[in-house]
């Protein structure tokens, strides 16, 4: 597989938080899920790469060439989906396109037209009217309107119902159908992940916990329930992280083995995405 995009040492630095010279890359054909908590720096890691935010340090390349240079072709390729929308409110559906169609030299207005009528959008409403989950649909059919190579989306699904989630992850595996296509997808709704995600990268409080094919981190990492009177200080240190009760304990390891070994009478069941991410990010705070 090769690299779609790669971030090398990008650093970014607020009064209270930093982003710390994190590397990680994209590749070729698959939807990566960039997970962690409330503040932990997916947005701002996204607006650097899209130059939205001065970075302070670092590189990003998009297939092999700096982003900065040749920015406006290579933009071209990238379709992209923010959080906060960037739309202006008073303005038409058709009248913010209009707006944006000339920043793409390779704007498609059939497709455009065709995801309005997928998506049943009016072009003459009103973008202050449209419901969180039409919002979202209209900036995916603003994204994908000039047949982007990689598609950038920060937190699309956060306050979206699960209908609109599941048909948002439709969309997505449609898109990865044809050739060479690319998603990277932030959330902390990490079950949306589930069912498209390839890979996953975590971050938390600026820094890059890891970066694993989601098959991968879910195959080497177990849910472990047992009774506490098996944990002792040979046991504790190989978990991640444990909840204890008064009848029992659940905890997350990479020590599948060593605990069958160490351990009798345990159940060793797959974890979630989220239990594993909040394994690391967590604690031993976490919940079940
Ligand atoms: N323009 C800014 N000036 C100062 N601090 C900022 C600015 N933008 C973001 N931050 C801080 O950087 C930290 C990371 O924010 P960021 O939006 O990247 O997190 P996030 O992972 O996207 O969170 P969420 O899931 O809540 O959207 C936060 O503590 C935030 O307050």
């Amino acid at each position: 597989m090769n690299p779609i995009l790669e971030v090398k040492g990008l650093a970014k630095e607020y009064p209270s938080f930093s982003l710390n010279h994190i590397d990680f890359s994209l590749q070729e054909g698959c939807i990566t899920g960039f997970i962690g908590a409330n503040g932990s720096g997916k947005t701002t890691t996204i607006k650097a790469i899209l130059g939205l935010t001065l970075k302070d340090a670092g590189s990003i390349t998009f297939l092999g060439r700096e982003l900065t240079e040749k920015e406006r072709e290579l933009k071209n390729r990238i379709g992209i989906v923010l959080d906060e929308g960037y739309f202006y409110d008073e303005m038409t559906i058709g009248e913010m396109k209009s707006v944006i169609a000339p920043a793409y030299s390779n704007w498609d207005e059939s497709a455009f037209r065709s995801y309005l009528d997928h998506f049943s959008l009016q072009r003459n409403q009103k973008i202050s009217t449209l419901s969180k989950g039409m919002r979202m649909k209209y900036a995916i059919s603003l994204a994908l309107s000039h047949h982007p190579d990689l598609l950038i989306m920060d937190e699309p699904t956060s306050g979206l119902d699960p209908l609109i989630r599941s048909e948002l992850a439709d969309i997505l595996l449609d898109f990865m159908g044809k050739k060479g296509k690319s998603v990277f997808f932030s959330t902390h709704i990490t079950s949306d992940l589930e069912k498209v995600a390839d890979v996953l990268i975590l971050i938390d409080k600026g820094n890059i916990v890891f970066q694993e094919e989601k098959d991968v981190l879910l195959d080497t990492h177990s849910l472990i329930k047992g009774d506490r009177k098996l944990l002792n200080e040979h046991t504790r240190p190989l978990f991640l992280s444990l909840r204890e009760t008064n009848y029992g304990f659940t905890g997350i390891t990479r020590e599948k083995a060593a605990i069958r070994e160490q351990m009798k009478d345990v159940l060793v069941e797959r974890p979630s995405i989220e239990q594993i991410m909040l394994a690391y990010i967590g604690g031993s705070h976490y919940a079940f």
